[in-house]
């Protein structure tokens, strides 16, 4: 059994949400069933770089990460594309067997067993502003399956007004999982240097707008690896 891989990457720190600035090994599993118009990894999600993806088995990723983290138990996120397509269960086990600890971060639109056997579990449902359509019962599913996790977590993109509103309403949907919003990247080319000024107003419209709005159940967080490396890959 090999898994579709578009990169392994770090140690670097995990840029997002919960575990903001924690350092981790990243997996970046090939492919995804949504298509978001503002997508910053599409690398793993087009077809066109299919041929990028490394057939991989849990062996020879385990060996990666082993070595890009010098044998020391880190938390590993596995991100993507949409890591719920593949089976993460072998590679889970052997790092857990190492005292490695695990992230995942999916949209939540196919629940996986391998949910329970988490750390941290991110959700990330997505707003209007990315084309894509909720399923809330498939979301629903997800949180089922990663009710044993150590924890599971809330964390929505939002560009507008009407995803910030959106969110409101996913999170009184799920009041019980943590929540994180983080403002949209709208520039997501590598070769495009970020304008961080721009990252930095967009930062400030979405507290501003909670705060004036009186609502406190989110914790509100920039994309730190952005602020650091712009949309470099692999970092
Ligand atoms: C690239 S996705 C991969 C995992 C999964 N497909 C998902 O969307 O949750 C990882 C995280 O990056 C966020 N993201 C993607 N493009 C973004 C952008 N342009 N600005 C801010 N966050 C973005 C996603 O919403 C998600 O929370
Ligand atoms: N440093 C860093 N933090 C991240 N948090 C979520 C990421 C992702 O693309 O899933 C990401 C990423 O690509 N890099
Ligand atoms: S679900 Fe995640 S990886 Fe897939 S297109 Fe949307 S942001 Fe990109
Ligand atoms: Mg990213």
């Amino acid at each position: 059994m090999t898994l579709r891989i578009a990169e392994i990457f770090g140690p670097t720190i995990q840029g997002e949400g919960a575990l903001i600035g924690e350092p981790t090994v990243f997996i970046r599993a090939g492919g995804c069933d949504y298509r978001c118009s503002w997508c910053d990894s599409l690398h793993a999600v087009e077809s066109r770089y299919r041929h990028t993806w490394a057939p991989l088995s849990d062996v020879e990723i385990w060996d990666e990460v082993l070595r890009l983290s010098n044998g020391q138990p880190l938390t590993v996120s596995i991100s993507g594309g949409n890591p719920a397509i593949q089976d993460f269960a072998p590679v889970i086990a052997r790092g857990r067997a190492a005292g490695y600890r695990f992230a995942c971060e999916t949209q939540g639109s196919l629940a996986r067993d391998w949910f329970a056997e988490l750390d941290t579990l991110v959700l990330s449902p997505k707003p209007p502003s990315s084309g894509e359509t909720v399923d809330w019962d498939a979301f629903d599913g997800c949180v089922s399956a990663g009710k044993p996790a150590r924890q599971s977590v809330m964390k929505i993109v939002v560009f507008d007004e009407t995803d910030y509103q959106w969110a409101k309403a996913a999170h009184a949907r799920h009041p019980d999982l943590p929540l994180y919003l983080q403002p949209g990247n709208a520039e997501v080319d590598p070769d495009t240097p970020v304008d961080l000024r721009a990252l930095a107003a967009r930062l400030e419209w979405l507290t501003d707008t909670a705060m004036a709005d009186g609502w406190f159940a989110p914790r509100i967080l920039p994309q730190l690896h952005v602020l650091i490396w712009g949309n470099k890959r692999g970092v």
